[in-house]
């Protein structure tokens, strides 16, 4: 099984243009370049989070199954682990502590720092 890249808050802010867009969802990084023109809710939104976690946006919106769908054939990574925890890098606000998929979904801790105030919640 080949392993999946882990991209740290850095990485992801660089890619933050029209031409070379990143997104976070729930703890996974997405390229969303060529999607852009074909988000049923407009371009705009998307600009809105270009290289941050979009993970709030993409839930208040209650998008749909197949939206959830859509999103695999973008997937290009993970977020890495210190990146995760607003509490962590408030820079790079990630997933927040309350949100199950935060833990259930996070990828191997091999990856740098880990914030461990969250599981005391
Ligand atoms: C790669 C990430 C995204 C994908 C794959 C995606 C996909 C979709 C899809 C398929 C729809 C059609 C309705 C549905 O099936 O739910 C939609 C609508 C919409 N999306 Fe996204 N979306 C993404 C990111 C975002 C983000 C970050 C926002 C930020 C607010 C957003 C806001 C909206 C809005 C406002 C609509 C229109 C809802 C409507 O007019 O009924 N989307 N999106």
């Amino acid at each position: 099984m080949s392993k999946v890249t882990a991209y740290t808050g850095e990485q992801i802010q660089k890619h933050s243009t029209r031409e070379d867009i990143w997104i976070v969802v729930h703890g996974k990084v997405y390229d969303v370049t060529k999607f852009l023109d074909e988000h049923p809710g407009g371009e705009e939104v998307i600009l809105e989070h270009a290289g941050i976690d979009a993970t709030e946006a993409f839930e208040d919106i209650g998008h749909s199954d197949d939206a959830r769908e859509l999103l695999k054939d973008y997937f290009i990574g993970d977020l890495e682990v210190e990146y995760y925890l607003d509490a962590c890098r408030p820079e790079f606000p990630g997933l927040h502590s309350a949100d199950a998929d935060a833990v259930t979904n996070m990828p191997s801790l091999a990856y740098g720092c880990f914030c461990i105030d969250v599981f005391r919640i």
